[in-house]
């Protein structure tokens, strides 16, 4: 596991841009796509509004692009709640990936269904392939969620079969779609952002503590022959060093 600690996040956002620029970079060297899956929450607006800027749009091939989902929060997706909006507004309306390389989680079938959907299209992607995505990007939530793995889904969290999944979220009174630790931790690369002192004494845990999923749905990220990778500020890394 890597650590980089930033001083704001601004320059976790920098940081962040700068590695990813070289890594699609890298990656396309060997290869003639590159998958990536995006976070939602607040955390990646920065970096997406930067990848746009004139120092950071043309250095991406955007058109070999293909665009996942982490999660989806079950809303329409003209909600402000929506992953995908976000995602389509800070960065996806800006440059030119193919329409047909942008996968969203779909909202207008049954949570399950779209469940099942987004598996196929993730099968049809990986079965063939020694590893899933070149890129999962995640945020972590103060509770020590990833992806919708909520702290006691303990279902969700230890998944072991599906790659995506449906689940209801109570305190949100929401229904969720999200990836499952089987599918991230066969990819090639994982990234982490976190930002902010409310964050601080989760991440200790997550990073420093003993291994409790259930509690720290974080900790079940482990990719098996990838890179892990914690892009965090110094609020949220509290006491912790690189
Ligand atoms: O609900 C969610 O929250 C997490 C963390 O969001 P942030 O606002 O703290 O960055 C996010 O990673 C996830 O995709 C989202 O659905």
């Amino acid at each position: 596991m890597q650590l980089h600690i930033a001083d704001n996040m601004e320059e976790l956002s920098t940081s962040v841009a700068n590695w990813l620029v070289q890594y699609i970079g890298q990656v396309l060297e060997k290869q003639d796509r590159f998958t990536i899956a995006l976070s939602g929450g607040s955390t990646p607006k920065k970096l997406h509004e930067l990848l746009i800027t004139e120092a950071y749009r043309d250095k991406i091939d955007w058109s070999k692009l293909h665009i996942f989902w982490g999660d989806e929060r079950y809303v329409p997706i003209d909600n402000e709640l929506s992953n995908a909006k976000m995602a389509y507004d800070t960065l996806l309306n800006h440059v030119p990936v193919p329409a047909e390389q942008i996968h969203i989680m779909r909202t207008d079938l049954e949570p399950e269904a779209s469940a099942a959907a987004y598996e196929s299209i993730l099968h049809a992607y990986f079965d063939n392939t020694p590893t899933t995505f070149d890129l999962v990007l995640l945020g972590m939530g103060d509770d020590g969620h990833t992806l919708s793995l909520f702290p006691g889904k303990t279902e969700v969290i230890h998944e072991q079969q599906r790659w995506a999944t449906s689940l209801w979220l109570e305190s949100q009174n929401m229904y969720r779609i999200t990836l499952t630790a089987p599918v991230v931790n066969k990819s090639a690369a994982v990234a982490f952002l976190a930002a902010g002192a409310n964050k601080a004494v989760v991440l200790k845990e997550v990073i420093t503590g003993a291994h409790q999923p259930d509690v720290y749905p974080s900790q079940v990220i482990r990719p098996e022959k990838g890179h892990l990778m914690w892009f965090v500020d110094k609020a949220a890394a509290g006491g912790i060093s690189e």
